[in-house]
């Protein structure tokens, strides 16, 4: 694939400087590339989930409203700062708590069943 020579038409600069993308599949060889850093990323921040249930008294104890309205208000403003829509940064990061919470709560009930020695 050649890259496309001038800035995408809706705006410059567009991604990578206006360099990308020529064609679809530049576009999702990018969208691949930065799903494997999320991905790392989340896999990171579930092993602190799975401390934060360590915690907690109990699974019903494991959400906690305030720390996610927060979280949600910093993500917020970090996203406006990055040129993220921060409506997208709060809808993603209001289901990825929502799953990690799921998380926390099973592992909450594996330790139960099976504490550490
Ligand atoms: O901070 C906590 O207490 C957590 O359990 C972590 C976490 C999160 O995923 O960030 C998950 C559940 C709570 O609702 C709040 C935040």
């Amino acid at each position: 694939d050649e890259p496309a020579k001038g800035a995408a038409y809706w705006g410059a600069p567009s991604a990578d400087g206006g360099r990308c993308c020529a064609t679809l599949a530049e576009v999702r060889n990018n969208i691949d590339r930065i799903d494997r850093e999320l991905v790392r990323l989340m896999a990171e921040r579930q092993q602190y989930v799975g401390e934060a249930g360590r915690f907690k008294k109990d699974p019903a104890s494991v959400g906690d409203p305030a720390r996610v309205d927060a979280i949600i208000a910093r993500v917020r403003a970090d996203a406006a700062a990055q040129r993220l829509d921060p409506t997208v940064a709060e809808t993603t990061f209001r289901a990825m708590i929502a799953a990690f919470e799921t998380f926390e709560r099973a592992e909450w009930g594996k330790r139960q069943a099976a504490p550490a020695k």
